[in-house]
């Protein structure tokens, strides 16, 4: 195995793959916003060229269209499929990534532009760096690097990316059941990097929480209003909804619709004794997210919380009065987001039921003449894998060769919305194997991969397709 000359090729090149990444982060991919579907469609198209540039064999996939709240249907981005290698004596290892991004302005307080990626300090700043952008890359210049040097790709390796992940990745379900006996018919490996490192510390990650993302509605009067004119004799809808918000969850973080504690896998010994082992520091994690207490104060117990809980959060209010300054106004119709992360042993299709149930009996109680409409517009499940198995014996075996260290087998408290579809629908093994760092700001402000990260990240892709080829027949 000729990893110096891999590495080293990494190295002379560290500055061609970052102005890969500025290319890519200047694209304002952002699922979410069907305004900027155009600048996800050249992603898509972005990202099949560079895929096809290196002498991959390139699909673009039509998953259909997505039905908007108004009625009307636009396209949704094509997923990228790519080959490399189709040597039946090979293992063939599939990569999943996503090249959409969460929305991202400015004015949200970065201090850079977040579509310009800015180094500083050897941090690269931007939306979408380390999610999922740069891992993205890594993976793409990992076969580059091989093939560049004419050696070969120790495994067979394909593709899937898509540009839906933020949203839940419509449409990719269904194509993945279709596609179970073609593209996926010779994969043996599923490999994911859509996740971060616990600490300074590289890990493998072995489990994701799932999603079930609700939209609640309080409609009242035709249009907004006066609040002095009729604010005092109608039931408005905003004190409705905030009403029947603060019944989800209590300020300890107990969860008050009932059945869904219930229904979590209680926390083994095992479980205990792995949390208990991780080296992780409470001091600093506050310190990075700049609060001076948790809801937890001892380390299993945050983790526990962290990776395989259930937990709402409440993000925000279409139709509510959001702007800076005051607007003496009563909204007409009020739109809640909130969702709930879903752990084994629960069911998105159970929770759907316990939540609408539940908040419309609460509503119930308020006898407002309002009406409640409670949706479910995502419905994740949660994915959980077994750290014993070749494939993360493999990832053990990459982070030593690479960092020198054994890595933490860590969860994740984020969702991957096709993970666990992979998982039942292909039957396939699947790991994760983050680069992103502890403190890259996934989702926040300020959103970097460090070109340390970057760089050391694109060795362990390239050290973990040869070990994958060493894993013995199980
Ligand atoms: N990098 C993974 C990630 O951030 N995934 C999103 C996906 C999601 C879940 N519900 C809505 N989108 C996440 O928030 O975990
Ligand atoms: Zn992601
Ligand atoms: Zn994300």
């Amino acid at each position: 195995f000729r990893f110096e000359e891999l590495t080293q090729y990494v190295n002379s090149h560290e500055e061609e793959f970052i102005e890969t990444l500025r290319q890519w982060i200047a694209v304002e991919s952002d699922s979410s916003d069907v305004t900027k579907r155009s600048d996800l469609h050249r992603m898509m198209d972005m990202t099949a060229e560079k895929l096809r540039l290196i002498g991959g064999s390139v699909e673009m996939v039509d998953i259909g269209t997505q039905e908007l709240a108004n009625g009307s249907s636009i396209a949704l981005p094509k997923v990228v499929t790519a080959r490399f290698g189709e040597d039946p004596s090979k293992r063939t290892v599939c990569v999943y990534g996503h090249v959409d991004v969460q929305p991202a302005k400015k004015e949200d307080g970065w201090a850079t532009d977040p579509y310009e990626l800015t180094d500083i300090d050897g941090n690269l700043y931007g939306r979408g760096a380390s999610d999922n952008k740069a891992p993205v890359l890594a993976w793409i210049h990992t076969v580059e690097v091989y093939r560049a040097l004419n050696i070969d790709l120790p495994v067979n390796v394909k593709f899937i990316i898509e540009g839906m992940e933020e949203t839940g990745s419509n449409g990719l379900d269904d194509m993945i059941v279709a596609q179970k006996d073609s593209f996926f018919s010779d994969v043996d490996y599923i490999i994911i990097s859509d996740c971060v490192w616990l600490s300074k510390r590289p890990a493998l990650t072995y489990g994701t929480r799932g999603n079930c993302y609700f939209f609640a509605e309080v409609e009242g009067p035709k249009k907004d209003l006066h609040s002095g004119v009729y604010g005092g004799t109608i039931m408005e809808p905003m004190t409705d909804l905030i009403g029947i918000l603060d019944k989800l969850i209590s300020p300890s973080g107990k969860i008050l619709i009932p059945g869904v504690r219930e229904a979590v896998a209680h926390l083994s010994d095992e479980e205990w004794k792995m949390y208990q082992d991780i080296e992780f520091d409470l001091e600093s994690y506050k310190r990075e997210i700049g609060l001076s207490q948790l809801m937890y104060s001892n380390k299993v117990d945050l983790l526990a919380h962290r990776w395989r809980h259930p937990t709402v959060t409440i993000h925000g209010i279409e139709g509510a009065f959001s702007s800076p300054g005051t607007k003496t106004v009563i909204p007409a119709k009020v739109i809640a987001k909130f969702s709930i992360r879903q752990v084994p042993n629960m069911d998105p299709a159970v929770v759907e039921k316990q939540v609408t149930d539940y908040l419309h009996s609460v509503f119930a109680k308020r006898k407002s003449p309002n009406k409640l409409n409670v949706t479910m517009v995502i419905g994740a499940k949660p994915w959980l894998a077994d750290p014993k198995h070749p494939l993360f014996e493999a990832g053990k075996a990459a982070v030593k060769r690479v960092f020198g260290v054994e890595p933490d087998l860590i969860r994740e408290g984020g969702t991957i919305p096709i993970a666990r579809s992979f998982q039942d629908v292909t039957g396939k093994s699947i790991i994760m194997l983050p680069i992103g760092g502890f403190d890259d700001g996934l989702h926040s402000q300020n959103e970097k991969i460090s070109r340390y990260n970057y760089m050391e990240g694109t060795k362990l892709f390239i050290a973990y397709l040869h070990e994958v080829s060493q894993i013995k027949e199980h």
